[in-house]
């Protein structure tokens, strides 16, 4: 019997991926890239060509497809299902002042953790959909229904019959109760300034539409939801992905209601939970050092392992775009340290350094949150192809990191989506984990010791 595929689409900030996989095995059997455009507002209708791009050739092969993106990204719509303007992305920090009104009308941080999972920022969907109504009333008005990136493409597959999404995607919106596992109409429609139409919550193995070619469409979710789902996360275990974003990540019988604000309490997409810690700047730190010095990734990652532990002194905070985790909108990024004899090796080291010392923070507020131990740290995302990153990160967080072999793990997790739909079990596909590589080294304490200091430091600059 010829082999069963299905089609796991990975909608993410940069890029649309798009995997083929054997519905059996869960072996990826072609991969395709498909780039996004740049910037934080983004046409919701150059994802739906980025996804055509990718893998409009491979629709009428597969027997199910199901669709993962970036979380939070508000895409708005008319009554008659037209983009209203474009999305504001999960890192548009311009709502930032609405997120603290929300804050305050909902009783403060900790009565907002126990209402909506999570203390509100700006890159949660109900602070954006404020951010309309207090800048383009116009536009506030016009829009009836709001929809995540996913939803959006979601909808868009199955020929714009029933607006659905996911428990996963649905728990970042900033209007969704984590508790009642439901959404709360009520509290967008303040955010808005009106009542918004919202889509339906499917169960996490639901068929929710169908393609052109009449394929099975799976409900889909949040990107960091199918990771877990493409890793087959195990509690003790926390994925740290490193793409636009920084993440830490784990899975969690039970909701979490981090009133400190540095862990948001999503569900996931098994009808579990999937606490995490973000930061708004991930691979794009290692990206700035490589421009900077003029360099490919390679060369830059060269660079940095060419200097020792603790770069000479130079001591980055990365926080280049604002920063969310900690909360911090307005910040930029820092370096310290700098003498007469920093050279550029010490320069790319400290970047790294500092960038997955931020990845350390989102760790340690993870456990905290938690109170979960980390047994494994699994790295994944653009920014986990960098040797530099895989071979300082164990003397930073102290402890040994899985690389998985290359792969698209969100794309994959998708894919096991839509297999699950496909069968309507229980449980999603039992596939054989990915194998990976063990990077171990001796900790060195004081890299992150002088990190957390300039972060203390610098706090109250921006
Ligand atoms: N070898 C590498 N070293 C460091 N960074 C890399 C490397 N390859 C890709 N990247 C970075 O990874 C990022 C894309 O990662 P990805 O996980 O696809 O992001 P996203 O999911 O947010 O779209 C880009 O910023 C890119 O520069
Ligand atoms: O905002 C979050 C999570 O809360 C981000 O993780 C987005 O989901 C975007 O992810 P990447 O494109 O960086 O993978």
């Amino acid at each position: 019997m010829s082999p069963q595929y299905v089609l796991g689409i990975d909608s993410s900030t940069q890029s649309c991926k798009s995997v083929l996989v054997d519905a059996e095995t869960g072996k990826i059997r072609d991969l395709r890239r498909a780039p996004h455009p740049d910037g934080t507002q983004v046409a919701p209708q150059a994802w739906r060509a980025a996804l055509t791009d990718s893998c409009d050739d491979l629709m009428s092969q597969v027997a199910a497809v199901s669709v993962a993106g970036q979380q939070h990204g508000m895409v708005a719509l008319d009554a008659a299902g037209e983009v209203v303007r474009p999305a504001m992305l999960w890192n548009d920090t311009s709502s930032a002042p609405q997120a603290r009104d929300l804050i305050d009308e909902m009783g403060g941080p900790q009565r907002c953790a126990d209402s909506i999972g999570s203390v509100m920022v700006a890159s949660l969907t109900a602070s954006k959909l404020r951010w309309l109504r207090d800048n383009e009333p116009k536009n506030a008005a016009r829009t009836s229904d709001v929809l995540l990136p996913h939803d959006y493409l979601t909808w868009h597959l199955g020929g714009c019959k029933e607006m659905t999404t996911d428990h996963g995607d649905a728990s970042g919106t900033g209007y969704y109760s984590t508790s009642e596992r439901a959404f709360l109409p009520g509290l967008a429609g303040r955010a808005l300034g009106h009542p918004v139409g919202l889509p339906r919550i499917a169960g996490p193995s639901e068929v929710v539409g169908e393609t052109v070619h009449g394929a099975p469409i799976a409900a889909g979710t949040g990107d960091n939801m199918a990771a877990a789902l493409g890793l087959g996360l195990r509690p003790g275990d926390v994925c740290l992905s490193i793409g636009t974003s920084g993440v830490a990540s784990a899975v969690a019988e039970h909701s979490v209601h981090d009133g400190s604000g540095m862990v948001t309490g999503f569900a996931d997409a098994t009808g579990r939970y999937l606490p995490l810690a973000c930061t708004l700047n991930g691979a794009r730190v290692l990206e700035l050092g490589a421009r900077l010095l003029g360099v490919d990734h390679e060369e830059f990652g060269r660079l940095a392992l060419s200097a020792k532990p603790g770069s000479n002194g130079v001591c980055a905070l990365p926080y280049l775009d604002g920063e969310r985790t900690p909360n911090r909108p307005d910040a930029n990024g820092v370096l310290r340290g700098l003498t007469s004899t920093t050279g550029r090796e010490d320069l790319a080291r400290g970047l790294v350094e500092g960038l997955l010392c931020s990845m350390r923070d989102a760790v340690l507020a993870l456990e905290a949150a938690t109170g979960v131990t980390t047994q494994r740290i699994l790295l994944i995302g653009g920014g986990a192809q960098s040797e530099a990153v895989r071979r300082i990160a164990p003397q930073v967080f102290g402890v040994g990191v899985d690389v998985p072999d290359a792969g698209e793990y969100v794309a994959l997790g998708a894919a096991r989506q839509a297999v699950w739909a496909l069968t309507g079990e229980a449980d999603p596909p039992e596939w054989k984990g990915a194998a990976f590589t063990t990077y171990d080294d001796a900790p060195q304490p004081q890299i992150y010791e002088r990190y957390a200091e300039l972060r203390d430091q610098t706090q109250g600059w921006g």
